[in-house]
């Protein structure tokens, strides 16, 4: 029964896990984090594995310093996903199941009982009940038993040490009990416990007094409790009141006593959790409408698989304003009427507020949020309240895929294309696929929802793996805007001179703000200028640490006649900034110039194009955190805003009803990018910020300026035509053996070295190139697109199979191959699936 070895994963970038000896007050239980001594280091890991194999001749194991969980943490469900991500991606379990677990936080904690239905059930309905599975036991033990009842009976949890002094029952009598689901057994931190429940304990007036009007006897505990109570003022957080309770000696149970006996009450402060000041904006929830026939149709379609209970995907195909989100909400309802928890995924919570202010409307304190804005404590805490049970409806961005819902019914991946749900570092999961395997793993229903789905999602549904829902229209018989391609060499022609705003678009613009309405206008680079060229030698000034152009940010003036402050050239990679040169670094020609326009100084020709709009500003630069997105959206709503400049995050899911024009500058430049997504990308970004337009009472129009007005990708687009789209894009993908059509994998080999960079490829490119069976294309080595990013030099393969287990085959020996040569395992990226071939 007592292993003597643990197998630990550990967060360190190695594709095993590492043998420890367990002692006696050391014994884990698979599942279990513990923490480990590791090169010097203490470690936390996760035991995946108990055994008394000996170990090889010459080694000996190191004990188990502590053991942090008496139970499994992850339930198995997450187990089995997190075997499955570091098979599936090539990584190390270890760092899978690190990002699993958001617990940082609490390495301090405690095991804690509550009591459950059951144990209530038996505490009231009397001993009859349970007395024939009880027999077994001596009245003594039953007697034990009701003990440990009566002191849980307040719905507090209690330190299994506290629950043991005070009513002398075992750990085998509490884990009994347990197993009887009398008890509720929980790990939890010990700060964590005290401070979700958020319970008051108040002086009930006149309490007590029903048998007659005389105060009940009091024995000199409970006097003690009542006097501390009224000295507050009779209120007071049960954790300060049993805090104070401890330094007199009084035990926690004379609190409870007081409580069944009427005299003091126990509310329930509901821990305050901050959802942040959403608001709608006066427009109605998308759960208040009543859905329209196509929403019926779609939701139908997702109901009867959470009916059935199966594992059902589905791919949600619906057109910007076709009313996605009243679907979603219908079908997380419909889970929860099921007795079944939810999960909605969303790119990045902070720029689409709206939607969790409608979750939050909808669910009310059902709902948890995760995202990366949240604290270690926030987290793990949000993270409790979910594993309890206590939140059935999680929203939240790419890692909650992995929050601990119980009996998970539905899980949505809105804007299911967003290349956000894939992770760029290791574990290199993408979250979209993931959710669907979790389906898998707990016959859920996952439904991946977009306006212009991946191609990997729609190959999907073309094989009949997801059912395929469409939304082709948008609500209330509103129109798709009408789009205008401006061919920008024509009008540098007509122009004679390159301007950032076409003529078109600033009639168009000129002629809305007339009309009382309002313009969006996406620039999709942020800065004033993104490239600084010196005229006389020809040289980009780029970054010290990567093979990247600088930007150029001005000055902002300075309030109050302070100096104009925020000059300077930056790095958009790894935020490297530096002073503006007088004169070229190279050559010391004092000819440089400044070209691309960025959302700057866009911002600033709008200014001088349309002195009298009320103009805002949307990119990183401006908006640093939620409450900035919320500031910018709230006076777009209310219309304080009437032309709004931004970056791609002006195009994610906004609702926005008083926009009627949509511009767009410079958005085909990513045509370019050496990359087999860049048409796919260009197509989803038009579609999207397009769709920004007439989503209210007013048609909507869209003025796309371009240099390629002949691209499938922009003429699609313009006519809103996906399907036409993803039938010629599907073409090249199967003609060039991209995905969906092979899978690939992205292999870079960094180094700070240049010379180790180019020799470890040279040597991995020989063994590949005699491994390449006609059954993986190996493309490469060769310098990757940007070929030095933070000081590392970076080389790459990409590799391409017909057959994912091949794939994953060949990176597995070749991480062995890479071993036995001497290359440090961070000397190579694996990238499974990868978005990105930057
Ligand atoms: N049945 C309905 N009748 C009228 N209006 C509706 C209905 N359902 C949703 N709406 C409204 O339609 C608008 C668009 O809905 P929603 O934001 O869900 O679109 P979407 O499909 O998610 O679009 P996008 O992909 O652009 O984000 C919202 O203002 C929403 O409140
Ligand atoms: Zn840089």
């Amino acid at each position: 029964m007592m292993a003597l070895y643990c197998d630990v994963a550990l967060p360190v970038p190695l594709d095993r896990t590492f043998t420890y000896a367990n002692g006696i007050g050391t014994m884990p239980v698979v599942g279990a984090r513990v923490l480990v001594p590791f090169s010097g280091q203490r470690l936390m890991g996760v035991v995946v594995r108990l055994h008394d194999e000996p170990l090889p001749e010459g080694v000996e194991a190191k004990p188990v310093q502590a053991v942090l969980d008496e139970v499994a943490l992850l339930p198995d469900e997450l187990t089995k996903l997190a075997l499955w991500i570091a098979q599936y991606y090539v990584a190390p379990l270890g760092e899978v199941l690190r990002g699993m677990l958001p617990l940082s936080a609490e390495v301090k904690r405690q095991f804690v009982y509550r009591i459950g239905e059951a144990g209530r059930r038996v505490l009231y309905e009397g001993a009859a009940k349970g007395s024939s599975r009880r027999s077994r036991l001596t009245p003594e033990e039953q007697n034990r038993e009701y003990a440990v009842l009566n002191y849980l009976e307040s719905g507090e949890s209690a330190k299994a040490s506290a629950l043991r002094s005070a009513t002398q029952a075992n750990k085998a009598m509490l884990d009994a009990m347990v197993r009887k689901k009398w008890l509720v057994k929980e790990a939890v931190a010990e700060e964590r416990d005290a401070r979700r429940s958020e319970r008051v304990a108040v002086l009930v007036e006149g309490g007590g007094e029903q048998g007659g009007g005389r105060l009940p006897r009091l024995n000199e505990n409970q006097l003690a409790v009542m006097a501390e109570l009224a000295a507050v003022g009779g209120r007071m957080r049960v954790r300060d009141l049993r805090e104070s309770l401890r330094d007199t000696g009084i035990p926690d149970s004379t609190l409870a006593t007081l409580v069944k006996r009427g005299l003091v009450g126990l509310e329930d402060v509901a821990q305050a959790f901050d959802m942040g000041s959403v608001s709608t904006h006066g427009k109605k929830h998308a759960h208040e409408h009543a859905l329209n026939e196509t929403q019926m149709e779609a939701l139908g379609t997702i109901a009867v698989a959470l009916d059935r209970g199966v594992f059902a995907p589905h791919l949600l195909y619906g057109v910007t304003g076709s009313g996605k989100t009243a679907v979603y909400f219908a079908a997380m309802r419909r889970a929860l009427e099921r007795g079944k928890s939810a999960l909605l995924l969303v790119p990045e919570i902070g720029l689409t507020p709206a939607m969790t202010g409608q979750m939050v409307a909808a669910f009310g304190s059902e709902v948890a949020l995760l995202h990366s804005q949240l604290t270690p404590d926030e987290r793990a805490e949000q993270w409790h309240r979910i594993r309890r049970g206590e939140a059935r409806v999680v929203v939240g961005t790419r890692s909650a895929v992995f929050a601990p819902v119980v009996d998970l019914g539905i899980i949505i991946v809105d804007e299911e294309h967003d290349s956000s749900y894939k992770q760029e570092e290791t574990p290199r999961y993408h979250g979209r696929d993931v959710a669907v395997m979790r389906a898998k793993l707990n016959d859920a229903v996952v439904v991946l929802g977009s306006a212009t789905p991946s191609l990997e999602s729609w190959a999907n549904a073309d094989r009949g793996r997801y059912a395929r829902v469409e939304m082709r229209e948008r609500v209330a018989n509103r129109p798709l805007p009408e789009v205008e391609l401006i061919d920008m060499r024509a009008e540098f022609q007509a122009v004679g001179k390159e301007e950032v705003f076409s003529r078109k678009l600033i009639e168009e613009t000129q002629a809305t703000l007339d009309r009382g309405e309002q313009v969006i206008i996406l620039l999709n680079r942020r800065g004033y200028s993104f490239v600084v060229m010196c005229r006389s030698c020809g040289e980009k000034i780029e970054c010290e640490n990567c093979a990247i152009s600088m930007t150029y940010h001005k000055p902002v003036e300075g309030t109050d006649g302070r100096a104009p402050v925020g000059q300077r050239l930056e790095c958009h990679y790894c935020g490297f900034r530096r002073t503006v040169p007088k004169v070229c670094p190279k050559c010391e020609s004092e000819h440089l110039y400044y070209l691309g326009a960025g959302s700057q100084q866009g911002e600033e020709r709008l200014q001088e194009l349309f002195p009298s709009a009320r103009i805002g500003r949307m990119d990183r630069d401006t908006v640093r955190g939620r409450s900035d997105m919320e500031r910018l959206l709230t006076r777009l709503h209310a219309g304080e805003i009437n032309l709004l400049v931004g970056t791609q995050m002006i195009a994610k899911g906004h609702d926005i009803h008083g926009v009627t024009l949509v511009g767009v500058v410079g958005a085909d430049f990513a045509l370019g990018l050496p990359d087999f997504r860049a048409a796919e990308r260009v197509f989803q970004l038009l579609t999207q910020v397009s769709g920004r337009a007439g989503r209210g009472d007013l048609p909507g129009k869209v003025v796309v300026q371009t240099y390629h007005p002949d691209h499938y990708a922009i003429t699609f687009a313009a006519k809103h035509d996906y399907p036409g789209f993803v039938a010629k894009e599907m073409n090249y993908r199967r003609w060039m053996h991209y995905p969906p059509f092979a899978v690939l994998a992205n292999v870079v080999i960094q180094s700070d070295k240049l010379e180790e960079a180019t020799g470890w490829s040279g040597v991995l490119g020989r063994w590949l190139q005699k491994r390449a069976m006609e059954k993986v294309r190996v493309l490469g080595p060769a310098a990757a697109p940007i070929v030095r990013l933070k000081r590392i030099y970076r080389y790459h393969f990409v590799l391409k199979a017909e057959k994912r287990q091949v794939l994953q085959e060949v990176l597995r020996a070749m991480l062995a191959f890479a071993e036995a040569e001497g290359i440090p395992r961070k000397g190579l990226v694996i990238d499974v699936d990868a978005v990105h071939l930057m």
